[in-house]
């Protein structure tokens, strides 16, 4: 079997162990006591299916408190392929993407998310492999007031939603530099914040340093109606201290929107989000593309490896992980898909009462020692045995 006939891990599992194994391996793998599927509205999956994407819905519940109410919030995340090759005129790539992604949303809308979010770069191709700037800065656009964040600014307020998106930004006041940007629009339609993208990749193909450096806007929370949001974006993801900073800044819930191949991370991918969450004590939403992205010009990596013209594909394997260290099952690793998930964010309060991670952090510990790290005359604490 190729690597990409194997749709989901999930679907694995349900097919070929016996229901009473199936049920503990599920308590074990996802730490999920009972079925935690959520019923979505038939509408939703209608859109789903006449538009060929997978739906999928799960809740995360939390105990009764005497004095909070339940924070009940449905949350949304889109992974996606791209919807024409890559060497169609680029305006036409872009509509394309749009065009699927906009059912996407209205499916979303269907089944009662309040906060949406996209993957990486949602409105391209992830095309950094080549190291081609021509024609793929095009793709870039205003993060305030670009053609993207316009036409998400007209759903997130008919759906009465708060939308995240992932884009190529060209930062036109700053000389025209580009950034790999995530944008926050509010659910009254109107531009929040953005954040960018704090970590860039030097590994394999991901040669992203070559189109824009390390971001400049801190660990921003976005104080949204629907509670307290962040975005790690991608390469992030590997970085404790970046999940940490977030935390630290008061997230609830923080999105990972993503764009990474099977042969890099995928043994990474189910460990590290769901690692944070537990660690930080909030929700994460770690989100994947799907597909084979194909270039015209070939391109190497530089390891002896044949020049070749396409990055591998993309996985998708989008999840939810709960602060408690729960999980949903994944997306599937090959098509487009929706995954809906209620999250009571209660829970979050409730596991750093339970479990004290925050409460032992030792930040003052760190802090020290991190300044001692990071001077130009650190001496690493080793004692040897001598
Ligand atoms: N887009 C991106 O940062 N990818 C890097 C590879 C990875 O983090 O898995």
């Amino acid at each position: 079997m190729s690597a990409f006939e194997l749709q989901s891990l999930d679907e694995c599992l349900d097919k070929y162990l016996p229901p009473e194994e199936l049920k503990e391996v599920k308590r074990i793998l996802y730490g999920v006591e009972q079925d935690n599927s959520l019923e979505l509205p038939a509408g939703a999956k209608a859109i789903a299916e006449e538009h060929d994407f997978e739906i999928k819905g799960y809740r995360f519940t939390a105990r009764p408190e005497q004095l909070r109410k339940p924070r009940l919030v449905r949350v949304g995340a889109i992974q996606n392929s791209i919807a024409l090759p890559t060497t169609a005129p680029i305006e036409q790539q872009r509509e394309g993407i749009w065009n699927k992604v906009k059912n996407m949303i209205r499916a979303a809308a269907e089944a009662g998310c309040n906060i949406v979010c996209t993957q990486e770069a949602w409105t391209m191709p992830f095309a950094f492999c080549t190291r081609e700037k021509y024609p793929w800065c095009e793709f870039a656009e205003e993060a305030e007031t670009g053609p993207t964040t316009k036409m998400l600014a007209e759903l997130a307020k008919a759906y009465n939603m708060v939308i995240i998106h992932s884009i190529l930004e060209r930062d036109v006041p700053h000389g025209d530099t580009i950034w790999n940007t995530a944008v926050v629009i509010s659910n009254s339609g109107r531009y929040v914040g953005k954040h960018r993208k704090n970590h860039i990749p030097r590994v394999g193909d991901f040669n992203e340093s070559t189109y824009y450096m390390e971001g400049n806007t801190g660990h921003p929370v976005f104080e949204t109606e629907f509670g307290k949001i962040a975005i790690n974006i991608c390469y992030g993801r590997h970085h404790p201290q970046n999940w940490m900073m977030f935390g630290l800044n008061g997230a609830e819930i923080v999105f990972n929107p993503s764009a990474t191949i099977g042969r890099l991370s995928e043994p990474l991918w189910g460990v590290e989000a769901r690692n944070a969450a537990i660690a930080n004590s909030y929700f994460t939403v770690p989100i994947n593309r799907v597909g084979t992205e194909q270039f015209a010009n070939e391109f190497s990596s530089g390891d002896g490896s044949k020049a070749h013209h396409d990055f591998g594909p993309f996985y998708g394997s989008t999840y939810v992980a709960a602060p408690d260290g729960s999980r949903t099952p994944s997306l599937s690793r090959c098509k487009d898909g929706l995954l809906v998930t209620e999250l009571d964010l209660n829970l979050c309060r409730q596991v750093k009462d339970f479990w004290g991670f925050r409460m032992t952090q030792r930040l003052p510990l760190y802090a020290e020692s991190l300044q001692k790290a990071s001077s130009l005359d650190f001496k690493p604490q080793v004692i040897k045995d001598n």
